[in-house]
């Protein structure tokens, strides 16, 4: 079952940060320091990793927490330097409670050569994350990231970042991964569907049929 992050006490989303940051880091994700995530710890606050910090290292004790306008109001470590990425996302959807922002090898390598993921090929990418657009490039660390980013978020909730990365958002953390995770599996069937060398595109017609079927698989699984 997917809970939602408000309301759930801190500890356990402390704990889901570690839990997550480990898994996308081995996934090959977060290489080094890379990658952060974020969680809506109430209706002010957020709880937020680190910077700097190694996402398989890093400890429940280390996250930090911030209010909407990024004012730090606790934790001893220093949050983020993505910190207005992830507030942009916070600020634009009140249906979002979790980001996470990473740098999965294929989907950015797409993202270094101004490759959006936005040809329907396989079913996977019209029954979950549909296209998933490129932003402008911005320099990492600051507000620039936040600004490319906001003509996408309203509609979208994975977008490739120019010459960077991802970030993924969702109603959880568990979403917010198994969104990026997704990203990476859709960059990597274009890559290997391409490398084989014809791109077979699903037609208007299966893409009408594939989402009636997207809407009773919703249905059937909530
Ligand atoms: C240089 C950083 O790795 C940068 O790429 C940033 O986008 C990132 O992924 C991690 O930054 P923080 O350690 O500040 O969260």
């Amino acid at each position: 079952m997917i809970e939602e992050c408000i309301g759930r006490p801190e500890v356990e989303l402390r704990r889901e940060l570690v839990q997550f940051g480990r898994w996308l880091s081995r996934l090959g994700f977060m290489p080094g320091t890379s990658g952060n995530l974020s969680v809506r710890l109430d209706q002010e606050r957020l709880l937020v990793t680190p910077t700097g910090m190694s996402k398989y290292l890093m400890r429940s004790s280390d996250m930090v927490i911030v209010d909407l306008e990024g004012r730090q109001l606790a934790g001893s470590r220093k949050v983020t330097s993505e910190l207005s990425m992830h507030l942009a996302v916070y600020q634009m959807r009140a249906d979002i409670e979790a980001v996470v922002h990473s740098h999965p090898p294929i989907a950015t390598a797409f993202a270094c050569a101004g490759r959006a993921l936005d040809e329907m090929l396989c079913q996977e990418a019209v029954m979950t994350l549909g296209s998933v657009p490129l932003a402008q490039y911005a320099t990492t660390g600051t507000d620039e990231v936040a600004a490319s980013l906001r003509p996408f978020i309203p509609h979208h909730t994975a977008i490739l970042m120019a010459n960077h990365g991802a970030v993924a958002y969702g109603p959880t953390l568990t979403d917010a991964f198994l969104k990026m995770e997704t990203v990476e599996h859709l960059a990597h069937i274009r890559l290997v569907a391409h490398q084989l060398g014809s791109l077979q595109t699903l037609s208007g017609n299966q893409l009408d049929d594939l989402l009636r079927a997207k809407q009773k698989y919703i249905r059937n699984a909530t």
